[in-house]
């Protein structure tokens, strides 16, 4: 399949993300049916709300009033709790699942994709096995046998779905398949940029999840903004944050292409936006002012929506450990020793 040939529209994932892209995609297959099925299909994994399946209500209201309501979803997207199902006839992927959830999907789904299906990575994090560590377009693509682009960017979902002004950033080797990409995805309001560094986009939006659970950390320690801006604290963090990333992504990820973290949305914009508004920032900053458990903050604070950044610390630590590199990156090190060892978050300017 290339560029040119008419697409039908798959979305692996209807979280809080999911559902908002779905909200955008279903709009746009419809404006462009030139190049798109007009009908796409969403898996649900299955749970009951309200004494009813998720997946029903949905397919009935238009609106998935667990993960994004009050946002319609347009009729043409159809809810579908088997996944082999949702899947069937589609010859392009959107993988949209807190990380932590694809490696088991993308089993299911093995000898169901044609190869010349495309895949698209819409997922914050890395994979980590065995010492290795990898971006989830390649772990699609190896457990797939199809090509998957990514795509990220400073997209808080509830914003994007709300249709306020956004930027994004699509990495696919195929330019043209990646315009292709951009054309299901892009709105007025949500712009898209596409280039072929599939490791720069992927690392800026997995790495910065670590980064905002530590910004948390400063604003529910309550210092002040003198502090907030103080070369120990925020600056701080900011500067490791953008040091650290390319210098991670360089180290473990050659051919990445370091400008993607200046001057796309998937690298610094998306650092910032979830430094002040992102789940991770909130769950972390609660982490402090109530001493609470992140994995107990989640339970409570989030109705469902998985947080993504203490996990992928832990899994870069273990990483790191295994290449013996855990003090060359003390920021990452000392969010997961603040998580799961029981350091003090307000032993942060010690540490960095
Ligand atoms: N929410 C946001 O603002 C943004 C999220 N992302 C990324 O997109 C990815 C998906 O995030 P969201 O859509 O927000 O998800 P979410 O955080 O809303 O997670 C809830 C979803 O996980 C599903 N789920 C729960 N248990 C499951 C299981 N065992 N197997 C499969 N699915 C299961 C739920 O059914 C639900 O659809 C993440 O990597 C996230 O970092 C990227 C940009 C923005
Ligand atoms: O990725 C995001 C914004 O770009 C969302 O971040 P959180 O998962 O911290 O909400």
């Amino acid at each position: 399949m290339t560029g040119q040939d008419k697409w039908k529209v798959a979305i692996v994932g209807s979280g809080n993300w999911g559902s908002a892209i779905a909200h955008l995609v279903g709009k746009n297959v419809k404006a462009r049916s030139d190049r798109f099925d007009t009908e796409v299909k969403m898996w649900c994994f299955e749970e009951d709300f309200e004494g009813r399946k998720l997946t029903e209500i949905i397919n009935e209201k238009h609106e998935n009033v667990k993960y994004l309501p009050g946002i319609t979803l347009g009729d043409n997207v159809i809810a579908e709790p088997d996944l082999t199902k949702a899947i069937e006839g589609a010859n392009a992927l959107i993988f949209v699942l807190p990380h932590q959830f694809i490696g088991k999907t993308c089993e299911q789904l093995q000898g169901k994709i044609p190869a010349h299906a495309k895949g698209i990575s819409l997922i914050k994090g890395v994979d980590v096995k065995d010492g290795e560590i990898h971006i989830f377009s390649e772990v699609i693509s190896a457990k797939l046998g199809i090509e998957c682009a990514a795509l990220s960017g400073a997209n808080i979902a509830n914003e994007v779905a709300a249709e306020a002004f956004s930027e994004t950033t699509i990495g696919c080797r195929d330019l043209d398949v990646g315009k292709k990409w951009a054309s299901l995805f892009e709105t007025e309001k949500f712009r898209v940029a596409v280039n072929r560094d599939v490791l720069g986009v992927s690392l800026g939006g997995a790495l910065k999840n670590i980064v905002a659970v530590a910004a948390g950390f400063v604003d529910g320690l309550q210092w002040g903004n003198n502090a907030k801006a103080s070369r120990r604290c925020a600056r701080v963090l900011v500067e490791l944050a953008i040091d650290a990333t390319p210098f991670f992504a360089l180290e473990f990820f050659p051919g990445t292409e370091p400008e993607t973290f200046v001057q796309e949305s998937a690298g610094i914009a998306d650092l910032i936006t979830s430094c002040l508004g992102g789940r991770n920032r909130k769950c972390a900053e609660a982490f402090v002012t109530t001493g609470k458990p992140f994995d107990q903050l989640e339970k409570e604070m989030l109705n469902g929506q998985k947080l993504q950044g203490v996990e992928t610390a832990k899994e870069l630590h273990q990483f790191l450990k295994t290449r013996g590199k855990v003090d060359e990156y003390p920021l990452f090190t000392f969010v997961y020793r603040a998580a799961y060892e029981g350091v003090k978050p307000d032993s942060l300017t010690a540490h960095i």
